[in-house]
């Protein structure tokens, strides 16, 4: 099998590339591997900032199954969202996208919360 090689560079009417293009080109890639690197940092920021959230919901899940309370609580949910979606607009992300989000994080929530109580359930019954 024979190798691949990349083509020689060239400009889009054919001629080769000027040491111009080749500069830019680096300064190209060296800008991609910076944002590369933020985006790295933030996306290890988002896991940080996630298991904290997750911490939080553990204990939230656990006070909830020891005084009998629902997983679920659609009112304080609504409240997240609407104030969610205010914050993303002055922050010019998408709404859509941070309720989709918020939710997608809750969903997880309310299933561990199902969970504990579950388990808090059967070790009450003697399991
Ligand atoms: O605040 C609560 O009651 C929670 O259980 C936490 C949380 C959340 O993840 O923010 C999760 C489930 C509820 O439906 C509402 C909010």
């Amino acid at each position: 099998m024979s190798e691949w090689t990349p083509a020689a560079p060239t400009t889009a009417g054919g001629e080769p590339r000027s040491d111009a293009a080749s500069v830019s080109d680096e300064a190209a890639r060296e800008r991609l591997l910076y944002l590369r690197g933020s985006i790295d940092n933030l996306d290890a920021a988002l896991v940080h900032l996630l298991a904290e959230r997750f911490k939080c919901t553990q204990q939230v899940g656990e006070l909830k199954a020891r005084h009998s309370l629902p997983p679920a609580d659609p009112a304080r949910e609504a409240t997240q969202i609407a104030r969610l979606r205010r914050l993303a607009e002055d922050a010019k992300l998408d709404p859509a996208f941070a309720e989709k989000f918020l939710n997608f994080i809750i969903e997880e929530v309310v299933r561990h919360h199902k969970a504990i109580a579950q388990s808090a359930g059967a070790e009450a019954n003697g399991a």
